[in-house]
Parts: C-alpha cells; structure tokens; sequence
C-alpha cells in the first residue's frame, strides 16, 4: 500500500479576520506523487505552502505530514521558494548556499561536519551543479540558480519537496531541463509544486491540484478544459508543452501567457 505523506482535511485558514483563503481543503498526497497545483493569482497556492510548512496555522482542519502533526512533519519538507531578484554583490558561493540546507541538522552553533560536505557535494552532483561549487552565486543564470536552490532543499534530506513556481525566473529554454530534474528527483522523492505553467504540468505531473480558494480538481492529467475553467472560473485557451497557451482576459480573469 502507498504511504501517505500529506493528508489535509476539512482545512479553513485566514489571515487575520479577512475571508477565508483556504475552504475545506481535502487532500491527500501519496509517496512519490508529482502533484502540479496550478490556480488564479490569489487562489490561496502559497497558503496552502505554509500551512503545510507551518508558517500559518487553519482555523479549522487537521493537517499530517507522514502521519505526524505539521509541528513533528515539516522537518521531513525541503522548500524551494520562488526565486527572487539577487544582489550581484551578494558574496556568497554555491556550496555556502547548499550548507545553509543542514543547518536545521545542526544544534545552535554547532559547526559543519565532513557528513554536511558530503551531503553538499551529493545534492550538487544530483542538480547537475558539482562543477560550479565555488562559484559565487551571484555569476550563476537563473535556471542555475534554481538548481542550487533545489540542491538546498534537498541536503536537509527531505521526504517532501515544495517548489513555489520552480521556472518562474529561468528562460524559456532551460526549463525544460528545470522539469526533467524534478521527474529524475520525483523517482526518490514525493514533488508538490506550483505552477501558472498548465502546458508543462499536463507535460510533467501525476496529479494536479486546481486551487482557487476551494479545491476543484485533484485527479490525473491531461486537465480537462472544464476543470481549468472551473477554477479560473473563466475560459481558458489550448493545453499543450511547447505550444503557446492561455488562460483568456476576458470576463474578471487574471491574465497568464506563456509561450
Ligand atoms: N500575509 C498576508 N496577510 C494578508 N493577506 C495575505 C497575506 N499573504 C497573502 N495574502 C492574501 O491571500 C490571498 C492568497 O494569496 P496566495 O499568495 O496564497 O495566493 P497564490 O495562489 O499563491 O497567488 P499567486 O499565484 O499570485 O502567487 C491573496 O489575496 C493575498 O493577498
């Protein structure tokens, strides 16, 4: 039987006493699943991240990560948040970037071992990073950057990955290779991930997630036209990789455009 390693149920959350964000959230997650959660802008995507990361906690709900309370299970989830602009001064190189993963391993102030270096070189190596170990982080493109940043979350050796819009920043032509990662890592590891991107997540996922406050769909690809449409609750163009795709303006739609 598969192992449950995420499991939300009946989950309401809020900021302050504003709407809910989050409405009834039923899911489960399984080891090893790839799960695409794409949504309109303000659907309560991120939300649903730091619930599970335990930066926000629902008014209503329970949450377990591999059986445990958010409390016990976070320490299992590597978090790739999405990749912001970066200071060209910043003087810090790609394996102090990947080290910053251990030290949730670590007591206060204990210093880095050889078992860390090793952990650093292997997540390195899994990326297709070794090489650039010590570059300064600042020199690196955007899809190499991503890749560092995923080498990150993964030395803290997690069970779960969370990657909040992983290609974002990275050029047209290099995420690919950012999503073929993922499927190579997805082999050890369960994969939820955020993405505007419908044509790669029909491409990548096992599952999708369409969130939009509630939880309209979670269920296998391809996406149906109807559940996109339901969750944006607008109509939504052609879903295909590599082709030119689009959630339509028209009605109160966010516009999202890839191509
Ligand atoms: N710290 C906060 N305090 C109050 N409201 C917030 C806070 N963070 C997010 N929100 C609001 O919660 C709603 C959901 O935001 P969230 O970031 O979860 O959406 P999202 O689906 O990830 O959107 P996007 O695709 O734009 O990243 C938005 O209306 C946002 O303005």
């Amino acid at each position: 039987m598969k192992t449950e390693v995420i499991n939300l149920s009946n989950v309401w959350a809020k900021y302050n006493q504003k709407d809910s964000i989050l409405e009834d959230i039923n899911l489960t997650i399984y080891e090893r699943d790839f799960v695409g959660l794409i949504g309109p802008n303000g659907g309560g995507k991120t939300t649903l991240f730091k619930v599970l990361l335990g930066l926000m906690k629902p008014y209503q709900g329970t949450v377990k990560i591999l059986g445990h309370t958010v409390s016990k299970g976070r320490r299992y989830i590597g978090y790739v948040p999405q990749l912001v602009e970066l200071d060209r001064e910043f003087p810090v190189r790609v394996a102090d970037v990947v080290r910053m993963g251990r030290l949730g391993k670590r007591r206060l102030l204990q210093r880095y071992n050889s078992k860390d270096e090793i952990i650093v070189n292997r997540t390195l190596e899994q990326v297709g990073m070794l090489e650039l170990r010590d570059r300064p982080i600042a020199e690196l493109s955007g899809g190499q950057r991503q890749r560092v940043y995923i080498a990150r979350a993964l030395a803290s050796e997690p069970r779960i990955l969370l990657l909040d819009e992983p290609t974002a920043s990275v050029d047209p032509q290099r995420q690919t290779s950012i999503y073929e990662l993922l499927k190579e890592l997805n082999q050890l590891i369960t994969i939820v991930m955020i993405s505007h991107d419908i044509g790669a997540i029909s491409a990548y996922v096992k599952t999708v997630g369409c969130l939009n406050h509630r939880l309209f769909f979670h269920g296998n690809p391809p996406l149906s036209t109807e559940a996109i449409e339901q969750t944006y609750q607008c109509p939504v163009d052609l879903i295909a990789h590599g082709v030119p795709h689009r959630v339509l303006s028209n009605h109160d739609c966010p516009l999202h455009y890839h191509e």
